[in-house]
């Protein structure tokens, strides 16, 4: 069955807060890596639509002109709030699954998403980042509510909750950026075209 994606995404000023300094527009480069990550997510296979959560008008701006759904921000502040509020304004329309990926992926390959929401089935399930301890994508099981539980510890938080964690060859997918190192894996894999320009100008 396939996924409508979330893609929750700070106000740039206060996102990815660890890569002030690792390039010169830092606002600029994280909103590269979100467009990058969308883009690629758009092109998954089993990828119904992808839904961008934001009260950054920029990014609501570059991803509606994109022809990407944008939704504000709940008045609950945090994470889990935007997600759950997104998660229930889906189900309302009658979206039957649901699933939350974070926006910092940029070297995101659409077949290693394919191939992870393949593995998922339709079980909850989720992916943990390249460290095993955060997680990068997060699927609730048909015509059930997201439960989201981001945050430190995320992955032992979402097994914990029932979700079967998704191992396979997907690096890129595993592969989300909040320090330089985690930059520097990421351009190992290969970024994608916009966060590349922002790094490797020229
Ligand atoms: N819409 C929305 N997205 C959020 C919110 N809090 C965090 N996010 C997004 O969720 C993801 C993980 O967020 P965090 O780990 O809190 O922050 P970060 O920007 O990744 O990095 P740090 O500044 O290093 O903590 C990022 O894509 C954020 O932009 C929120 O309140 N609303
Ligand atoms: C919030 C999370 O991500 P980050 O790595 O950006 O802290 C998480 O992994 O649950």
């Amino acid at each position: 069955m396939s996924s409508h994606l979330l893609v929750p995404i700070k106000p740039l000023h206060l996102a990815k807060s660890r890569l002030r300094g690792a390039v010169g527009d830092h606002t600029a480069l994280v909103a590269a890596v979100a467009h990058d990550t969308v883009a690629a997510a758009r092109n998954a296979a089993g990828v119904a639509a992808v839904v961008v959560i934001t009260s950054d008008p920029e990014l609501a701006a570059s991803f509606a002109g994109a022809g990407v759904e944008v939704l504000p921000d709940t008045p609950a502040s945090g994470l889990n709030a935007a997600l759950r509020h997104g998660d229930e304004l889906l189900r309302e329309r009658g979206v039957r699954r649901v699933g939350a990926l974070q926006a910092d992926l940029p070297a995101l390959k659409p077949e290693a998403l394919a191939a992870a929401l393949r593995a998922a089935g339709d079980d909850r399930s989720f992916c943990p980042d390249r460290h095993g301890t955060g997680t990068t994508l997060l699927l609730a099981e048909p015509g059930r509510p997201l439960d989201p539980r981001f945050g430190a510890g995320s992955a032992d938080a979402h097994a914990d909750s029932g979700a079967k964690a998704l191992h396979g060859p997907w690096e890129s997918l595993r592969c989300d950026v909040d320090t330089e190192g985690d930059l520097a894996a990421a351009t190992a894999l290969g970024l994608g075209p916009r966060t590349r320009s922002r790094l490797l100008p020229g």
